[in-house]
């Protein structure tokens, strides 16, 4: 592969008419977008013998703003300023790469709690978490109320009461039903509800964090945050005290710097989604480098860890206590094992032969 040039990594002016119309910067025209520049991050850093994060605390403050798109975010952040909040965190910066090094980046774990699983399982699951180390625990709410006062007692009475419980709605209520809702929830002090209402809906998420404040309850959102432009309405209408960044769902590395150096000018403290296949694996790289190179702290800050798949990746996340130990592999840590994406390759892998079968019997 040839030598890879910062400008090169711009992203590509794909917003040419055709795909306009059928975008731009959202949907399945974006998530293409991210799949391939994901790729060529994963094949810069591996040229480059460093993984992702190494590769990005590497540069300098130049290349890295010339990686970014400033369209339609200059009037909250201009390149000169991204310049100057990555020259201001240049200070530190050695002592905290060598903090991640020893320590890793603190995560809380969304795998205890998912809607639809039994008390019993809630229980065993939760217990092996806290043996395990953990203390910040996320707990998906927004079926059923009794059940969610249940499940939230259940595991508040667990975690005892200095330990973080969030609560994720994933998009279930209107605005109003949302403040009523988490009131009811609130005496189970939640550091944050995630995802209230429509991720569409920027004043909506202004509305419910006005009046969530007052119990102490934060709004989190960004997992199915279509692009910068929104997560700078979000931040400009003070809509979210979390701001949840997705290495998939936004355009790759590029866009995500772009809302990292937002959410730094705002001081809103980054909690990146990792809730789906190969999730943690990409997100680890980008939060461990904004700790070094852009936020310069952990306070509030915290990345989300669900246990399931990692078996299908040759570099799988390694959590230790409870947190992130940064990778050492060169790139993203994107690669699938070749034995897993032949079985599930559609239709004539194993896993669909077997699906498949089952369906026409
Ligand atoms: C599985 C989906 O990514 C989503 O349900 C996960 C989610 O909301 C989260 O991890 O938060």
């Amino acid at each position: 592969m040839q030598k890879t040039d910062s400008r090169a990594m711009e992203l590509p002016s794909l917003w040419e008419e055709e795909l306009k119309l059928i975008g731009p910067e959202k949907g399945v025209v974006h998530l293409a977008t991210a799949a391939v520049l994901n790729a060529v991050w994963d094949l810069w850093a591996k040229q480059e013998g460093k993984p992702l994060w190494k590769l990005l605390v590497d540069m300098d403050p130049r290349t890295l703003v010339s990686c970014i798109d400033f369209r339609y975010i200059t009037d909250v952040l201009t390149e000169e300023e991204a310049c100057e909040i990555l020259r201001q965190s240049q200070v530190g910066k050695k002592e905290r790469e060598e903090q991640m090094l020893a320590h890793g980046y603190p995560a809380y774990t969304t795998s205890c709690a998912w809607l639809g699983y039994p008390d019993a399982t809630l229980k065993q699951l939760c217990s092996e978490a806290l043996k395990d180390g953990w203390t910040r625990f996320k707990v998906k709410v927004g079926a059923d109320l009794q059940d969610d006062i249940r499940r939230c007692r259940l595991i508040r009475n667990m975690i005892g009461p200095e330990k973080t419980l969030m609560m994720d709605a994933n998009q279930r209520w209107d605005v109003p039903e949302a403040v009523e809702w988490m009131t009811k929830l609130a005496e189970f002090k939640p550091l944050w509800i995630e995802e209230p209402t429509s991720p569409d809906d920027i004043l909506g998420h202004a509305a419910i964090s006005k009046a969530l404040a007052p119990l102490g309850i934060g709004v989190a959102t960004g997992e199915q945050c279509h692009n910068r432009v929104i997560f700078k309405q979000l931040l400009q209408a003070k809509a979210l005290k979390f701001l949840q960044i997705d290495s998939c769902r936004l355009g790759s590395v590029n866009e995500n710097l772009s809302v990292l150096l937002m959410a730094k000018k705002f001081e809103i403290p980054v909690c990146p989604h990792a809730g789906g296949v190969g999730l943690c694996e990409l997100v680890q790289h980008l939060i461990i480098f904004d700790f070094i190179s852009v936020s310069a702290s952990l306070q509030d800050r915290m990345c989300e860890y669900v246990d399931h798949l990692h078996e299908h990746f040759k570099y799988p996340v390694l959590i230790r206590e409870a947190s992130y130990m940064p990778p050492k592999d060169p790139g993203y840590s994107t690669e699938m094992k070749e034995d897993s994406v032949k079985k599930h390759r559609y239709p004539d892998g194993e896993v669909w032969k077997k699906l498949l079968t089952a369906q026409g019997n």
